[in-house]
């Protein structure tokens, strides 16, 4: 468990983290999120001691990280996988690490066979692809088999396979009892990875819920309907005190009631549906939603040069026009 207790910090004029007051329960994954610059890196380099709070505390399973003798077999993370000296091979860095915690040196071996770098165990890490230095990384953060586990932007530079690896570590890690807390920008990822949210926005809280709850408070949620027969099913709806509003292309959005009901009774007035879904927004959308007011750093799309002004490509925009929100 990880208890933050009014954690603030201030670097000269800039409040980076401010007041938080929440706690990550073991037994799940808890997804970190919260716009650039929120102050998520902060909070995960105050729990393990790397930055001094200004004020407040953070406690890990009951202890201060500076009460803690051992301090891998407690919490393991991964927040820099570059911060290694990579003139070792992997097993000498997992070996020094070990060593200085107290750890049996047949971990080392073991830990390398979890992330899958046995075969390399020997190379030097300053060859390593991106993708391996976050193995690495994890690695070093489950040598000492701790209870209390922090990613930052774990699946960074991995490729399918290795996301879907990760994505599966951390939930045994969890279902394993064990505290497992994972920042990440990747939504979707996240989505399929985390039980609870805790979400920030300019180092205060917004958000520490479910991830089911925190999509259906911060999104709209409605059933879209198409049918041959839309005037009618219209008048049915309305019959039975169910708005629908009618969409561009032709179906009928319907909110406040669920697909079971409005197949039912659509089937009930021999009514042809062609189609009948539930509409539920996205981890991205309710996220976005949520943080709009405390973005930090906006895009503004560039004007597209040329003699016809059309739809941007994805991306048009991005790394021009930096403003900061306010400035
Ligand atoms: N050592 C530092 N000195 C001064 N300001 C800092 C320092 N570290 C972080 N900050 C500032 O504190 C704020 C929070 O930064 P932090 O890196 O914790 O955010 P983040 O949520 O991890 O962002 P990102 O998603 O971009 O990684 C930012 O405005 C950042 O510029």
């Amino acid at each position: 468990m990880i208890e933050l207790q009014g954690l603030t910090k201030r670097y000269g004029d800039k409040l980076a983290v401010d007041g938080l007051t929440c706690t990550v329960r073991p037994g799940i994954v808890t997804g970190f999120l919260g716009p650039n610059g929120a102050g998520k890196s902060t909070t995960m380099r105050m729990m393990l001691d790397l930055d001094r709070p200004t004020a407040g505390s953070v406690h890990l399973d009951g202890k201060h990280y500076r009460q803690l003798r051992d301090p891998l077999k407690v919490v393991g993370a991964l927040l820099d996988a570059k911060a290694m000296h990579g003139g070792r091979s992997a097993y000498n860095h997992l070996l020094c690490l070990a060593q200085s915690n107290g750890i049996p040196r047949a971990r080392v071996a073991e830990v390398l066979d979890t992330v899958g770098l046995t075969s390399v165990a020997k190379k030097r890490s300053k060859g390593f692809s991106l993708g391996m230095g976050q193995r690495l990384g994890i690695a070093g953060a489950l040598l000492g088999d701790p209870q209390v586990l922090l990613f930052d932007e774990p699946v960074n530079g991995l490729d399918p396979e290795g996301i879907h690896w990760i994505r599966n570590l951390m939930k045994n890690l969890a279902s394993q009892g064990r505290t497992v807390f994972v920042s990440s920008h990747l939504m979707s990822e996240m989505a399929l990875t985390a039980e609870h949210l805790i979400v920030i926005g300019q180092g205060r809280l917004l958000a520490d819920t479910s991830m089911a709850d925190f999509i259906a408070q911060n999104s709209r949620s409605y059933v879209r309907l198409r049918s041959p027969e839309r005037e009618r099913l219209l008048d049915v709806l309305a019959g039975s005190g169910i708005t629908a509003v009618p969409a561009g292309d032709g179906s009928l959005e319907v909110d406040g009631a669920d697909g079971a009901r409005l197949g039912e009774l659509a089937a009930r007035h021999q009514i042809v549906l062609h189609e009948l879904s539930p509409q539920q927004a996205s981890l991205e959308e309710a996220f976005m939603q949520l943080t709009a007011e405390s973005v930090e750093y906006h895009a503004h799309s560039a004007p597209v040069p040329g003699p016809a002004p059309g739809p941007q490509p994805p991306g048009a925009g991005w790394g021009t026009d930096w403003q900061k929100k306010g400035s």
